[in-house]
């Protein structure tokens, strides 16, 4: 057995979101967004699972921080509801919104765990989607405008901050495959309004330094990895490709001031032709403190022509899949941490995301869970080779906390490490809890 070795000073902590645990949707003047639009549309979710309850963390946050305190994280990252602040995007504060917001950061920092706010987090007020959404280039001007006020009433208090979390999930996910709100399938929509969500959050990390909020500010883009299935060059192009839509697609402007231009060739190809006003790419190209990283999973691809938008196909090689079918690929973590670092530079990252669903019940009190242990030992030891080989990680949040809403799979697909019992919602620490609570603990595990 070998010992794997954290840095003293990195972060841990768990990660969740507004609309997947908070329930209270109609509750203290609460706007509605896509999602319960969404949700409530038959077909789209399975099970016709909605959010209207979900964790009832709205509610119960004082007992989720309580577990927070147990566990031993120090930071808690999660998501302010737009539509709790602007009921309706702009216009009038909600201040009985706000007011919920500063009872849990102030039930964080009473229990010594620093709040990270992620200021969007895919539940995009509905009034805002009925004008075009992120389509509108109106809605940029809205969400700087609700950051502002989020700034201003938190500075202080919240002091790492999250522009926008997985804008490819935000962009293509819910606008061209479709399987997210609003659902829509058109990759000319989709890859302009990934242009727009990158100008949202130039706009909104300028506000920040204009404001001089004390503090940090990131976005936190999904990855993936993809593997070669050969060394023939159609084959390396094509997982290229596919990476690069996750990462160099969003990362590439903010950190480099363009886009990749392989990728414009690509999208123009299929008919793509983006609209970049003047100064979207300087707004954009923001010097970040942070950046966020959500990795799950990865796989083997190989070029194959005309499959899908990139000229792809997966390959199935056996690996071991969760509960969810992904598979579980803990290289792809390092390859595209250090892919990242080689691109990048050095900047700080903090895994924001990294965590696996396994549906297991409780019997007898409790919950089981090997394969969620297996998964994060393996993901942790990936983690541990890109900080020994010179991955700047500040912090590691693993999704999630506890069970919740996993959009379009709903209450099926189980990613906490507390299990939810969604009708008495009484949360039981599975084993994989008591393990990274001991992992927190000595900073070290043994693989
Ligand atoms: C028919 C093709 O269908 C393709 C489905 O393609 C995807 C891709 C990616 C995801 C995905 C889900 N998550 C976990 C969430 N991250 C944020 C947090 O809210 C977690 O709940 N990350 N990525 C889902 C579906």
């Amino acid at each position: 057995m070998a010992i794997i070795q954290f840095p003293k000073d990195m972060k841990w902590g768990t990660a969740t979101a507004s609309y997947q645990i908070e329930g209270a949707t109609t509750e203290d003047g609460r706007g509605l967004s896509i999602w319960d639009t969404f949700s409530k549309t038959p077909g789209k979710v399975l099970n016709g699972d909605n959010g209207d309850v979900a964790c009832d963390s709205y509610h119960r946050y004082e007992e989720d921080v309580k577990l927070m305190k147990e566990l031993g994280i120090d930071a808690y990252r999660f998501s302010v509801a737009w539509p709790r602040i602007f009921p309706n995007g702009t216009g009038e504060v909600n201040q009985a919104g706000l007011d919920y917001y500063h009872r849990l950061v102030d039930e964080l920092i009473e229990n010594g765990i620093e709040p990270m706010c992620t200021l969007y987090h895919w539940d995009l007020p509905q009034a805002l989607q009925d004008e075009g959404g992120w389509h509108n280039r109106e809605t940029i001007d809205a969400f700087v405008n609700y950051a502002e006020v989020m700034f201003k009433e938190f500075s202080g208090k919240i002091k790492y901050w999250i522009t926008l979390n997985e804008p490819w999930c935000i962009s293509f996910l819910s606008n061209y495959i479709g399987v997210h709100a609003p659902g829509n399938k058109d990759l000319q929509l989709a890859t302009q309004i990934s242009h727009h969500l990158l100008v949202a959050h130039g706009a909104t990390v300028k506000k920040f330094r204009e404001l001089g909020v004390d503090g940090e500010i990131g976005f936190a883009p999904n990855t993936t990895w993809l593997q070669p299935y050969s060394n023939k060059q159609e084959d390396i192009d094509a997982c290229r490709r596919e990476i690069a839509w996750f990462v160099e697609w969003f990362m590439d402007p903010v950190f480099k001031g363009e886009y990749p231009s392989f990728m414009v060739e690509w999208f123009e190809q299929k008919g793509v032709t983006l609209d970049i006003q003047d100064g979207d790419l300087a707004t954009i190209n923001q010097p970040i403190d942070f950046l966020g990283i959500n990795y799950y999973t990865g796989n083997v691809a190989r070029y194959k022509e005309n499959s899908g938008l990139l000229d792809s196909e997966f390959i199935e090689m056996g690996y071991e899949r969760t509960d969810i079918g992904w598979p579980i690929f803990p290289e792809g973590f390092y390859n595209v941490l250090t892919h990242i670092t080689d691109s990048y530079g050095n900047v700080p990252i903090y895994i924001t995301e990294n965590g696996s669903c396994y549906n297991d019940e409780p019997v007898e009190g409790r919950v089981k869970d090997d394969g969620r242990i297996k998964y994060l030992q393996q993901h942790l030891t990936a983690l541990s080779r890109a900080i020994d080989s010179g991955v700047n990680v500040k912090g590691y949040l693993t999704w999630s906390l506890m069970d919740n809403f996993e959009w379009a799979e709903g209450y099926s697909k189980r990613f906490g490490i507390v299990h939810v019992n969604y009708r008495t919602l009484e949360r039981t620490k599975k084993d994989s809890y008591y393990w990274f609570k001991q992992t927190i603990s000595n900073k070290w595990f043994e693989n």
